[in-house]
Parts: structure tokens; sequence; C-alpha cells
């Protein structure tokens, strides 16, 4: 960050009865359980999971071992951390290290019985399998008899709410189904900067699978067939990471979902996004930098180059927008324009407020929300659609 950039607190996790000190002492130990009942670990990987959760929430971080492919990395990205207490570390930061340290610990990458194997997977997908889906899947039969402003509207307000189906909001946070408040809106700015665009390539940088992703693609597929977009980039993470977040395997799974639907609209869009992506126009892409413990400014050059060519990059969900405007205390009047100022293209935020980060609200709105008893940081109650213009 240049030393002239306004600045505000990095968000840490050493504050007991915070967000961020909830998320080790009380998501994480549930979190633990639901990994290890899921699946059946032999003891060396229960073990090794165990002892995690017993460094991550009073111990010191230790680095990953000189066998892990990307140990080198994370000595880079954690020089200053190892050896300092987890609550010492951004919070942005610790959460991602214990993501990768959870990987390590159940053999994710180490030649063996578990290599590749999602510790996730199961509640992922039997997300994708339940009723919600076979509901949402339904619905889109209503799609084609909509106006295509209409459309375009209901599948982003779609894509946004689907942010609120994240599987780890679900470990603490408050079930259900309500719509998000929507605190901003920038949706027209959005949909004025495609239409302006002469062939416009979006990217969309994906959060959670099963019932986020089903929307996303959906959007994605209208974008597609009503010229809003002549190409998309997906961009899912390179390995399961924050619970539910999508990878390459989430994808094909939940078009896999789609295209069983055969008949039905839902079994069309499957067959157009297949289409899509054999022809070109729709590109699945990862970077291992998805799941770095570091936000959006520090993006390597190589994705940087790839993001600039966007009329839009669509940022969906909380860790996104964390990394985006950067896991700070913010003022929540600090305007989203000046935060992203980052950014290599035009960038829109679809975002369930799950996390304290909060910018480029109205001081109304603020006052409003402060005056309430709510938790409405963290609740995952409000949305927001935020777009910054120009590149
Ligand atoms: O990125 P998502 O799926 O919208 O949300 C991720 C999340 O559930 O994980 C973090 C806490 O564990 C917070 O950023 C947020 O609450």
């Amino acid at each position: 960050m240049s030393p002239n950039m306004p600045t505000a607190p990095t968000i840490l996790s050493d504050v007991p009865g915070s967000f961020a000190w909830g998320v080790f002492h009380e998501r994480h130990p549930k979190l633990v359980r639901q990994v290890l009942d899921a699946l059946p670990y032999g003891p060396a990987e229960r073990a090794a999971v165990e002892e995690l959760l017993v460094e991550s929430t009073g111990g010191v971080l230790q680095p990953l071992g000189t066998s892990a492919h990307d140990h080198r990395q994370w000595r880079e990205w954690g020089a200053d951390l190892f050896g300092k207490p987890w609550d010492e570390a951004p919070f942005l930061w610790a959460e991602s290290y214990f993501y990768r340290r959870l990987l390590e610990a159940t053999g994710y990458f180490r030649p063996g019985a578990w290599h590749g194997i999602d510790p996730f997977a199961p509640f992922k997908n039997a997300e994708l399998a339940g009723p919600a889906v076979v509901d949402e899947l339904a619905a889109l039969d209503d799609l084609p008899s909509l106006p295509a402003k209409k459309r375009s509207d209901v599948l982003l307000a779609s894509a946004l709410w689907g942010n609120r189906a994240d599987l780890a909001l679900r470990l603490t946070g408050p079930a259900g189904d309500a719509r998000p408040a929507l605190l901003a809106d920038d949706s027209p700015l959005l949909w004025s900067t495609l239409a302006a665009s002469g062939s416009p390539r979006v990217c969309l940088l994906a959060d959670n699978a099963g019932r986020e992703l089903l929307p996303d693609l959906v959007l994605i597929d209208h974008l597609l067939t009503a010229g809003q977009a002549t190409e998309v980039a997906l961009y899912v993470k390179p390995a399961p990471y924050y619970v539910s977040d999508a990878t390459t395997a989430d994808v094909l799974a939940t078009l896999d979902r789609l295209r069983a639907e055969a008949g039905r609209e839902a079994g069309r869009i499957g067959g157009r996004l297949w289409q899509a992506m054999n022809d070109g126009t729709l590109a699945i892409r990862t970077h291992p930098f998805l799941c770095a413990p570091l936000p959006f400014s520090d993006l390597p050059a190589d994705l940087r180059a790839e993001l600039s060519g966007a009329a839009m990059t669509i940022v969906k969900g909380d860790l996104n927008y964390r990394r985006l405007v950067g896991d700070r205390l913010w003022a929540p009047t600090s305007p989203f324009a000046e935060r992203v100022g980052h950014f290599p293209s035009p960038v829109a935020a679809l975002r369930t407020l799950k996390s304290d980060v909060i910018v480029g609200l109205d001081e109304p709105v603020v006052a409003g929300l402060d005056a309430t008893e709510e938790e409405w940081r963290t609740s995952g109650t409000y949305g927001l659609i935020q777009v910054r213009t120009g590149a």
C-alpha cells in the first residue's frame, strides 16, 4: 500500500467476543467435529486435525513441513508471522492459513489414500442433492417468460442472495433463506457499463459451491445468451477452502445437476454452458493466489494481466470482499471506489455481509443500522451491490 493511502486498523482475532475471535474459538471447533464425523479419516489424520485446532486457538503459528509443495510460498507470505501466536496475525492471513493447514492435516496434498479428497465434499454434495436445489431448479422454468430486463435483475439478485448459502456461516450464524436487504445497489451501473462496452469480456470470481454457484452459472448463461457478455471467465479456487468455496470439481458437479433436468429450462441452461465451455466462450480458470492470505491489492502480475482485459469483474461473497477492499476496520462511509482503486478492471462486488468489513455506505444508512441491536455487519441479513467503473 502506498504511504499516502488512507489506512485503518487491520482486523485481528485477539479480542474475545469479537467476530474474528468467534471464528477461531466457536466456528472452527464445530467445523473440525463435522469434518471428522463426515469422513472416516484414520488416527494420523484425526490427530493432526485435533492438533491444528489446539495450535490455532492458543498456540503459535507453525510453518508447513518442507515436504509440502508450497512451503516456500507460505514461508514468504508469513515471513514475519511464524513463531507468533495465531491471534497476532491478521485475521485474513490466519484464517486462510487455517484452511491450508487443514488440508495438510487431512492429507489432501500428500501422496496416499486421502490425496485429492475434499474434506468438505460431504457437505457440498448434500447441499447439491437437497430439496432447496430441487426448488431452485424448478423455478428456472419461469425464466424464459420474463422480459429481458427483469430477467437480468432477477438473476443478479439470485447470484447475490445465493451468497447466503454459505456452509461456514451456518456453523454459527442464523439459518433461513430470507433475501438480504440491500444496503447499496449499483446494479444499474453494472448493466450500463456492460452495455457500453463493445464486446464485453466478463470475469466472475466465484465464492461458494452449491446454492451459490448454481445461480452464478445461471447468471453466466444469461450474460452470454443475452449478449451482455461475449466471453466469461469463471475463477474458482485451486483447492478446497473456507468450507464451501467452489473448485473445478464443484463446477462440474453443478453442471451435471443442471443437465440432469432434461427437457426443462435447467437442463437447457446446463447444455448451453457445456457448449460454451466447448467453444471457449466460457472458461473455467484458477490461480494459486485465489487461496492466498493476501488482499487483492497484492494481485500477482499474471492474474492482474488476465483480469485487466475485463469489461467487468464480478467479485462474489464476503471473503472476496474482504480481500477486495482490505480486511480492515475502515470507516463504513469510506468510498468504495477509493478502496478498490487498485483493481485492474471495472469491478462489481456482490456480497451478503458476514464479517466486520464494510465500506461505501451512506451515513444515514450506517446511523440507522447502528441504532438497532442487530449484528448487521456479520449476520448475513444484509447485502450489497457496489460497482466501480473505469480501470
Ligand atoms: O466468502 P463467503 O462464503 O461469503 O463468507 C465467508 C465467511 O463465512 O467466512 C469468513 C468467516 O469465517 C467470513 O468472511 C465470512 O463470514
